[in-house]
């Protein structure tokens, strides 16, 4: 009575114990929960860029195996796998055929262990030897081959899927001006960098291993249940399999969703890496600010992030991973013992193969190792019970991967999604309103935009087109001015009144909302940045840029030719000094900033454009060389668009386009006057405008 006693109290201590453990695990399924999507928010609050994010991902919902998931599979898989005579599906047939042989090695295996178990038990020296030294001796290569090959083509596969999704998306990202669109129209992807180089590495390395995860042991489960049947009688595979199916359903219920903090870390390790970066572009300001408490500040809580979620995901993953163990292992251990051992107790269940009442003490010995002895050779194991429970259990883990590959499968999609919605001229962008202090989403599509371009050389018009930001605000309602060649035009006005975002329509970056624009193709209309964009390359790259050295020849430029343009704004020294024409160097950290305008200045010479937008870019010049460029430029026939709030530039300018800052402007010619009070307001005709409002108000 005392032994049923203390038994009754152990059982309720174990129930207790459970009990614990499963409420352990959804307190903090829940608690993380909400501070993950807490995380999701915060980490998206710093800017309304950030804010879009969040709202997006609530919008999505569940990051998980799910219908959106397979729809997205189905998306990408096709980028993976283009066609059937590629050396994608060559590698998956090959795959194939290593797992197959993987599956044949283990049930050789299995019975082969079975052998060498009983000539031990036997004493039987010969066989012995026939057995584990020379069967062995000859299939340990074929087990090895098949071992690597598996790894190497898992490898190869990754490597292919990486190499297709990301060409796919370099063409999509960088054909024609997607990057810039990406980040200054669309604000749904924040970390592009990060995508494209992580994150599809990622989704391709867990792809690569899904096949081989999931085909395995479906081919194992089959074959393994079949001998297994012959050896113990059909139920016990069966009860095995129902077995794990029913744990795998209760642990599919209980599981936290993974694949959503996988999508989360992500994105924190995104945010992490920009701050970085970030620190790296502006060193020398943030030096010079002293900054460098306050940036180590906001990487510290940057990083901070990430800890804190990780942490709490490992905290996750071990409670999850107790319920996983003791059901999906151990209680499986124990219904694999019980299923064993019935044929030898109970006659009625005895097969040839286990527990007959006329086996040999040796038989018996070989047959329960064959059928159940534990994994001794890792990969290979050595008996079908356990080949059978490990790929149920692996097919179980692998669905429950599942739901951490849907977060990669999630975040490469929505690259994709976007890099595909913007290259057709549809941005999806969270307005702001200062008034209201609300965000709203706002999908805007090139195709419903009334603005029309005439494309027509020597001559820029523009007529009635309203300069609009991104963020619907209106700079300016309608604006008219007409510059024909030759005939240069000096642009000015207060900070952020509009006049590069006038360029930004003029260069397609930003969409026409209305009115007409009469330009010449883009490739003869150049811009020329107050910061020059210097490329990774040779000096003579700078000078020819976006040109190769092979292009520069072809249009009649070798180094002599170069050396001239070079010599025209006065740089000739730069060739010397820096290596020659071959020299490799990082270009932004070398040259000084008016060496750099200088180097721009060059570039244009080089292109010989109709047309050049002179965005500040001579502010760091000195006035007289600034004086042989302008003189340079015209000599060579390229009309000028310039803003500047230098006098001494009224000489070389034949117009003015200015703006006030409150949505008025003036065009006008320039006349002597503009020489000593150069931008003075109201000589001309002056447009009034009401100040910035919302497009759509
Ligand atoms: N990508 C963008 N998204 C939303 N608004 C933008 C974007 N780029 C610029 N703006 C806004 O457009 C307005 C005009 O900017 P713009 O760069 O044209 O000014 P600017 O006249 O050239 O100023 P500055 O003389 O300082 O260079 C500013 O209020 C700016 O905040």
């Amino acid at each position: 009575m005392a032994h049923v006693l203390s038994l009754l109290k152990k059982k309720r201590s174990a129930s207790v114990l459970v009990i614990t453990l499963i409420y352990a695990l959804y307190k903090a399924k829940s608690h993380f929960q909400s501070q993950a999507g807490s995380n999701g928010t915060q980490a998206s609050s710093h800017s309304s860029r950030n804010a879009s994010n969040s709202t997006k991902r609530h919008k999505r919902g569940k990051v998980g195996v799910n219908s959106t998931f397979f729809k997205q599979m189905r998306e990408l898989l096709p980028i993976c796998i283009p066609g059937v005579f590629t050396k994608e599906a060559g590698l998956l047939a090959g795959l194939a055929t290593v797992l197959i042989a993987r599956t044949w090695l283990d049930i050789w295996f299995s019975a082969f262990n079975g052998s060498v178990v009983k000539a031990i038990v036997s004493r039987n020296k010969e066989q012995f030897i026939a057995k584990a030294i020379v069967e062995f001796g000859f299939m340990m290569w074929p087990m090895s081959i098949v071992n690597n090959s598996l790894k190497l083509t898992i490898s190869a596969l990754a490597l292919c899927f990486r190499e297709r999704l990301t060409k796919f998306a370099h063409n999509q990202y960088l054909d024609g001006i997607t990057f810039y669109k990406i980040s200054n129209l669309d604000n749904r992807l924040q970390n592009a960098d990060q995508l494209l180089t992580q994150d599809i590495d990622k989704f391709s390395e867990n792809l690569s291993h899904l096949y081989s995860d999931i085909a395995k042991p479906i081919v194992d489960i089959f074959l393994f249940a079949y001998k297994l049947g012959e050896a113990i009688g059909n139920e016990a595979p069966f009860a095995m399999i129902s077995y794990f199916v029913l744990s795998g359903v209760i642990l599919r219920s209980f599981s936290p969703p993974f694949g959503r903090y996988t999508a989360v870390e992500q994105k924190l390790e995104g945010d992490f890496r920009f701050t970085h970066s970030r620190i790296i572009t502006h060193s020398e300001e943030i030096a010079f600010y002293g900054g460098g408490e306050r940036e180590k500040e906001v990487v510290n809580n940057t990083f901070q992030k990430i800890v804190n979620h990780v942490r709490k995901v490992y905290t996750l993953r071990f409670l999850n991973g107790i319920f996983d163990s003791v059901l999906v292992k151990y209680c499986a251990t124990m219904t694999a013992y019980y299923l064993l051992a019935r044929p030898v107790f109970d006659p009625r269940y005895a097969t040839d193969n286990m527990g007959s009442i006329t086996d040999d003490p040796t038989k018996l010995m070989e047959d329960y190792s064959r059928n159940c002895m534990f994994k001794i050779y890792p990969p290979f194991s050595p008996s079908y019970l356990i080949n059978l429970s490990q790929a149920v259990g692996r097919l179980i883990l692998t669905g429950r991967d599942l739901t951490r590959f849907a977060g990669y499968t999630s975040r490469v999609a929505e690259l994709f999604e976007v890099l595909s919605d913007v290259s057709k001229g549809k941005y999806n962008r969270t307005m702001v309103s200062s008034e209201k202090e609300t965000t709203q989403s706002k999908v805007v599509d090139s195709k419903d935009m009334k603005g029309k371009v005439i494309i027509k050389d020597g001559v820029i018009v523009f007529d009635n087109v309203p300069i609009v930001t991104p963020n619907s605000d209106i700079l300016l309602k309608d604006l008219s001015f007409k510059v024909s060649t030759g005939m240069n035009c000096l642009i000015s006005g207060p900070n952020g009144c509009g006049k590069s975002s006038l360029f930004r329509i003029l260069g397609d970056l930003w969409p026409l909302f209305g009115g007409t624009v009469t330009k010449p193709a883009a490739s003869k209309l150049f811009y020329v940045p107050q910061k020059p964009y210097l490329a990774l390359g040779t000096f003579r790259d700078q000078v020819i840029y976006p040109d190769t050295a092979t292009q520069a020849k072809v249009r009649g430029f070798d180094d002599d030719e170069l050396m001239k343009l070079l010599d025209t704004v006065h740089l000739g020294y730069l060739v010397e000094r820096e290596g020659g024409w071959d020299a490799i160097q990082d270009w932004a950290d070398v040259l000084s900033g008016g060496e750099k305008q200088r180097v721009a200045m060059a570039r244009l010479f080089y292109h010989r454009p109709q047309f050049a937008i002179l965005d500040e870019c001579t502010s760091a010049v000195s006035v007289d060389i600034e004086a042989i460029m302008y003189e340079h430029a015209r000599k060579v026939g390229i009309t000028l668009f310039t803003v500047s709030h230098r006098t001494s530039l009224v000489r070389h300018h034949e117009y003015l386009l200015r703006f006030d800052g409150e949505g008025h402007y003036e065009f006008r010619e320039l006349d002597p006057e503009d020489i000593a009070t150069p931008f003075g307001f109201g000589h001309g005709k002056t447009r009034q405008q009401s100040p910035s409002k919302k497009l759509d108000q």
